[in-house]
């Protein structure tokens, strides 16, 4: 029986980084990676689902259903969207997840990206970079997690105002784009999914000093993205959007120099549009990112909430365990325990 496989790997990435909210995002060194294998004449006339194993991060709370894993329900849209409506028989995914949920490491952004990629193999798609982003677009709303861990690097993106049948189509309910019932049950609506307008996302790769580290400062607790959304205002003042803006010009070209000035870095991460609501979901945050500056840790650039939250990332040259340490202390007095790692910035997912 002649088999393919081929293996789906996908970058954790931090949005935001500071002022950047909903536009910059960092591709990460931890990953998700499916092995992905079936039969390419299916041994039987009788159709077999998905089957899917999967260890690491989340291992005990993400189904084991292909029509109720978000990855697969995305592969699954993908594939609907160019009129195939079934997985290919006897389909086989290994997962491996080294993302932790709800952390702020783009875990999200990471399971619909491989799903965008898995549709796009197994229906032998080959899709643009451009479109897999439109697809991925339709399903996470803010460009920032998904884009970066589509092309990798340090990242800015921003989405096409539409016209009024697109923003139609883009505006669909997470549920009707993503229906989560097996392919088989009859209704008529998983069978005309609403396709993604072209060109919704637009990215630039900033530069990156090679330099430069990741510390992610990881909380042991969850926080969904949905929720530190809901903490956030509607409206913001000329101030603080100007304060914000000031320093995302200057952030994005000083993270590219060599050597990074810290003395322009650490300003620049600075944030009035997320950072100072969110506090209250994460304890200790004002207090960790005020008090471990560059002149208290030689080798800090900056540091600021990564995404969501609540994972903490301090950008540094060296000097990574006095600040990841000096943080637990810190997180410590407001009874959070945290565990950290020192993470590369990497490059683009891959499909091999
Ligand atoms: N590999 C995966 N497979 C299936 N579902 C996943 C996977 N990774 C994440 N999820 C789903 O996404 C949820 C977490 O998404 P959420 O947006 O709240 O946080 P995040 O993406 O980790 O953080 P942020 O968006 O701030 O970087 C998980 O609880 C789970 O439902
Ligand atoms: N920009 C997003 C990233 C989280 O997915 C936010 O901060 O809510």
């Amino acid at each position: 029986m002649s088999l393919r496989s081929f293996t789906i790997r996908v970058p954790a990435t931090s949005a935001n980084i500071g002022p950047g909210f909903d536009v910059v995002g960092l591709s990460l060194s931890l990953h998700l990676t499916l092995s992905v294998e079936y039969p390419l004449t299916p041994p039987s006339s009788e159709y077999v689902h998905p089957s899917i194993t999967y260890t690491g991060e989340g291992a005990d709370e993400v189904p084991l259903n292909a029509y109720k894993n978000l990855t697969t329900r995305v592969a699954l849209y993908v594939l609907r969207c160019h009129q195939i409506h079934l997985f290919p028989s006897h389909l086989v995914l290994r997962v491996n997840n080294e993302i932790p949920f709800g952390r702020g490491l783009g875990s999200s952004g990471a399971a619909v990206i491989a799903g965008v990629l898995l549709g796009n193999a197994v229906g032998n798609l080959s899709l643009p970079t451009e479109r897999l982003l439109d697809f991925a677009l339709m399903v996470e709303r803010h460009p920032d997690n998904v884009t970066a861990a589509l092309v990798g690097g340090f990242v800015g993106s921003y989405l096409k105002e539409l016209d009024e049948q697109a923003s139609e189509a883009a505006s669909v309910p997470l549920s009707e784009v993503l229906p989560e019932y097996p392919p088989d049950a009859g209704q008529d609506w998983g069978l005309n999914p609403p396709v993604p307008p072209f060109g919704i996302g637009h990215y630039i790769r900033f530069n990156w000093s090679e330099s430069i580290r990741a510390v992610a400062i990881i909380p042991r607790f969850e926080l969904s993205t949905a929720k530190a959304r809901e903490v956030l205002p509607t409206h913001y003042s000329r101030k603080d959007l100007v304060f914000n803006l000031q320093r995302l010009a200057v952030l994005t070209t000083a993270l590219g120099q060599t050597p990074p000035d810290p003395g322009l870095i650490y300003e620049a991460m600075k944030d009035r549009v997320h950072q100072p609501y969110r506090k209250s979901l994460i304890p200790g945050l004002p207090e960790v990112t005020n008090n471990i500056t560059p002149s208290s840790h030689p080798g800090l650039l900056g540091i600021c909430l990564s995404g969501a939250g609540p994972t903490i990332l301090a950008l540094a040259t060296s000097g990574f365990e006095a600040i990841a340490e000096d943080a637990r202390k810190i997180f410590q007095q407001f009874g959070i325990s945290i565990d950290w790692k020192v993470l590369q910035i990497t490059g683009p997912s891959t499909v091999q």
